[in-house]
């Protein structure tokens, strides 16, 4: 059991750091964003790991087997470059898929309105995911049935489109407030629950993926409803992927270690992996195919 915990240096970290790719929604969210770096993000995405570092990690059986389609779990992009990804995904003919923020992000602070208008506008670009962002003031004033019936509505004009809900817990102002909007964006429909939009002062921490795993825990134990967590903002290094790891598994379990309930939402992870990637690979002491089993 303990050997099969993510850890820097432990004897399966190969298998760890190929588990945060598959679990990253590879981002890019900046105001000069152009066609051109979302098709860069999105080639990255389908081929997330250099030539180099698997030719070497080929050299093991076990490994190539789950090596051959490693992909990032999505892509993140703004509203506008939506259709760049979706033609570029479709050109590479790849089934990954794009993900664009929405609902007045990062602020939130827009009429519901417009921002329900924006999520119709994602989706009839082809993204499959939504990560919308709430209004923090509605936290900030305990205004909770009104939350609800916002994230209600943004799920609504979601469609088929699976929602992650930004709470922006760096604005939320406590860890109770947090732990209330966590439960009240579960309750109103969303898929997953996402901590941040990377443009708060604080973004992903570890107390707060505590309190929201908590909050996943009990409305799963209430409802049966499996939700699931995306830490965003911030999230650098390797250490801070396998760190997330190691408090989903030991919160939510190995169950909720895939892309369906687990995402790491990032713009720069990736180097750092494939640099350290590169290093094992290298340097190998232990063979990954504890990949099989978390
Ligand atoms: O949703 C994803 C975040 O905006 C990414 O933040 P980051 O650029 O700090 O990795």
């Amino acid at each position: 059991m303990l050997e099969n915990s993510p850890e820097i240096g432990g004897q399966f970290e190969t298998a760890w750091l190929l588990k945060a790719v598959t679990c990253t929604d590879l981002t890019t969210l900046a105001g000069d964003d152009t066609s051109s770096n979302v098709i860069r993000l999105c080639t990255k995405a389908v081929n997330p790991i250099s030539k180099e570092i698997l030719a070497k990690l080929h050299e093991n059986e076990i490994e190539k087997k789950f090596l051959y389609d490693i992909t990032t779990a999505a892509v993140c992009v703004y509203p506008s470059r939506v259709p760049d990804a979706v033609q570029h995904l479709t050109k590479l003919n790849a089934k990954l898929p794009v993900a664009s923020v929405a609902t007045g992000f990062p602020s939130g602070q827009y009429p519901l309105s417009t921002k329900l208008q924006e999520i119709s506008y994602c989706v009839s670009q082809g993204a499959s995911e939504i990560d919308v962002v709430i209004d923090r003031s509605l936290v900030l004033a305990q205004k909770w049935e009104q939350l609800y019936n916002e994230i209600k509505q943004m799920k609504i004009a979601c469609g088929p489109a699976h929602m992650k809900t930004i709470l922006a817990v760096g604005e939320c102002g406590s860890f109770d407030n947090i732990y209330k909007a966590s439960l009240v964006a579960m309750m109103a429909g969303s898929d997953f629950i996402k901590t941040s939009t990377g443009k708060e002062s604080v973004n992903a921490t570890l107390p707060v993926g505590l309190v929201m795993c908590r909050a996943i825990r009990n409305f799963h134990s209430m409802t049966g409803i499996k939700v699931g967590l995306k830490p965003a903002g911030g999230i650098r290094l390797c250490e801070d992927a396998i760190n997330w790891l190691k408090l989903v598994k030991h919160e939510l379990g190995s169950e909720w270690l895939n892309p369906k309930l687990f995402r790491i939402g990032a713009s720069g992870l990736l180097i750092d992996i494939e640099k350290r990637l590169f290093y094992l690979a290298n340097n190998r002491q232990a063979p990954s195919y504890y990949f099989l089993a978390i």
